[in-house]
């Protein structure tokens, strides 16, 4: 190292020997600041420390007053709640009391309107018990005198028992004789009935009954009274009719004659006992005489689709399939068959046959094709017609549904002309009694003849006037064979029309016979109702024999059959 290096770095570390000097000289200012300073601090310590114990000590007081006023908040908590629960309680109970207050000054206040009335009321009931107690006075003073009056009627009354029960005695007899008499009659009328149907069978003649139809709207404004009325003489009653024709009265008597207002249900009742026959083996013939409109076919048929107003034919099957099941436990077997046909122009129709049409009647009229429909006569009186349809009926529906057949299907042609043709309905029975072999065979024709009325009263033309005069024909051979029946005439015309030789059988002989002569109320039919009634009447006088039960003994392996 130069010297002035030397010199020049003694220099430097003079100068900063020289600064530490200083500095040192500063440090030790600054450590006995610090000493003083720290003295300062070690006595403010103390000081603080001492001021830190008190304020730990308020601290723990304040701690301890807080605690005890957060027991003192919880204490006055749980009275506030005590408290707002009375409080509560209280205004519930205000209320309840409020509300009653209210109903009892309301119920007062009724109360006290209440007792107002009553209080005038009171009063007045006081007035009148005062009334009533003068009333009761006087009442007394009567019952005093009524009791002594009744003493005395109490003797008289006792006189006048003595003379009721005398009298009820004898009432009581005459009850007893009059009940007798009664019984007496009712077994004389039945007697009477007897005799009279033997004595009918016995003469053998043919029954008519006359049934007039009640008004109708068409009839216009003529009354009944004017020209129909009924004898109620003994014996005439129920039997008799006067009609008024020309300021003339002509009186008939029949076998019964139905008022207009008799139901469809008594005639039949009335005749019941005809159908019956025909069960036990007779040969059984109704049929409807009369004008066109007088009821026949009402009486014959009824008013299809109304049950109270069914005519004779359905009630007649009814009865007979009713009877035939009520004998079967007595070993009765039936078998029936039915046949249907209408005479129209002297031509027989077969209204059971399938596929009738009017080119069938014209073809059978000409002969030349379809069928021939002859009437025949068998060895036991039955008449047959060949060709016709018969077809076995096990059940009155059956037979019902057989006789809407020909309405269903010939409804306009059928309608126009059926009230001039005759419809024959005819069942032939054929019963067997297992156990007793015996055999029956009935037949029972029921018949709704054409309307009997004359030329003069149709006023026919043309077709028309052939259709009368056919009708005519028939219904005048009808009564050709009945007045030579009546004269017990050799030679009977039965051959003369198809309607009276296929009725020979029951008017010539052993059949039961009825007709009804229906009459219409009205006055401008008077003069035909006149010759029905005549007719009927000439009818009624006529004997035809004695009807004959059709029976046999079984042969081993037979069956009886119709032809
Ligand atoms: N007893 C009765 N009660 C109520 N109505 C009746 C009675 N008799 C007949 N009539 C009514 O009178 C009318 C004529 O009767 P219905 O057709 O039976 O006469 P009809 O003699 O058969 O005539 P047609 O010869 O034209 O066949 C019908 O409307 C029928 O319902």
């Amino acid at each position: 190292m130069s010297l002035k290096e030397f010199k020049e770095t003694s220099q430097v570390l003079n100068s900063r020997t020289l600064h530490l000097v200083t500095y040192l000289s500063t440090v030790e200012e600054d450590r006995k600041r610090v000493e003083t300073e720290k003295a300062s601090m070690v006595e403010n310590l103390g000081m603080y420390r001492g001021q830190l114990e008190v304020s730990r000590q308020c601290q723990d007081d304040a701690v301890k007053q807080r605690d005890a006023l957060a027991n003192e908040v919880a204490q006055l908590r749980m009275e506030l709640q005590q408290v707002r629960d009375d409080c509560d309680r209280h205004q519930l109970q205000v209320q309840t009391l409020t509300a009653e207050f209210t109903q009892y000054k309301e119920s007062t206040e009724k109360s006290y309107y209440e007792w107002g009335d009553l209080t005038s009321k009171n009063d007045e009931l006081e007035a009148r018990c005062l009334s009533q107690s003068d009333q009761i006075k006087t009442l007394k003073d009567q019952l005093m005198t009524a009791e002594k009056k009744l003493q005395m009627s109490d003797l008289s009354t006792m006189e006048r028992r003595t003379e009721y029960e005398g009298q009820k005695k004898q009432i009581s007899e005459l009850r007893t004789r009059l009940a007798d008499a009664e019984f007496k009659l009712i077994e004389g009328e039945m007697l009477r009935k007897k005799l009279h149907n033997e004595n009918l069978e016995l003469k053998g003649n043919i029954r008519v009954f006359c049934r007039v139809r009640p008004f109708l709207a068409e009839d216009g404004s003529n009354t009944e009274g004017k020209v129909i009325s009924y004898p109620t003489s003994m014996d005439a009653l129920g039997r008799g009719i006067d009609l008024v024709q020309s300021g003339q009265k002509h009186s008939f008597k029949f076998d019964r004659v139905f008022v207009p207002d008799v139901s469809q249900e008594d005639v039949f009742e009335d005749i019941s006992q005809l159908v019956q026959s025909a069960l036990d083996g007779y040969k059984v013939c109704i049929f409807a005489y009369g004008q066109t409109g007088s009821g026949k076919t009402y009486t014959m048929m009824g008013k299809p689709g109304d049950p109270e107003q069914k005519g004779l034919i359905p009630r007649t099957l009814e009865q007979i399939f009713k009877t035939r099941q009520f004998v079967q436990p007595q070993g009765w077997k039936y078998e029936m068959q039915v046949s249907m046909l209408e005479i129209y122009n002297e031509t027989i129709r077969d209204l059971l046959a399938t596929n009738r049409s009017s080119s069938d009647m014209l073809r059978t009229e000409n002969g030349t094709a379809g069928k021939q429909y002859t009437i025949k006569h068998d060895a036991n009186g039955n008449s047959h017609v060949s060709d016709l349809t018969i077809v076995d009926v096990r059940s009155a529906n059956e037979v019902s549904f057989l006789l809407e057949r020909p309405l269903i299907a010939g409804k306009t042609q059928m309608n126009e002309q059926s009230s001039r043709s005759h419809f024959v309905f005819t069942l032939r029975i054929y019963g067997v009694n297992e156990s007793t072999e015996q055999q029956v065979q009935g037949i029972l024709n029921l018949i709704d003849l054409a309307g009997s009325e004359r030329l003069s009263k149709s006023g026919s033309t043309g077709d028309r006037l052939r259709e009368t005069q056919a009708i005519n024909k028939s219904l005048s051979s009808l009564s050709d064979v009945i007045f030579a029946l009546a004269k017990k005439e050799d030679h009977v015309p039965f051959r003369n029309s198809k309607l009276t030789y296929l009725l020979q059988p029951c008017l010539g002989g052993d059949s039961k016979t009825l007709m009804f002569v229906n009459i219409a109320p009205d006055s401008s039919s008077a003069g035909e109702s006149l010759c029905s009634l005549r007719f009927a009447a000439r009818v009624n006088a006529c004997e035809i024999g004695v009807p004959r039960r059709q029976t046999y003994t079984r042969p081993s392996d037979s069956r009886l059959s119709y032809g």
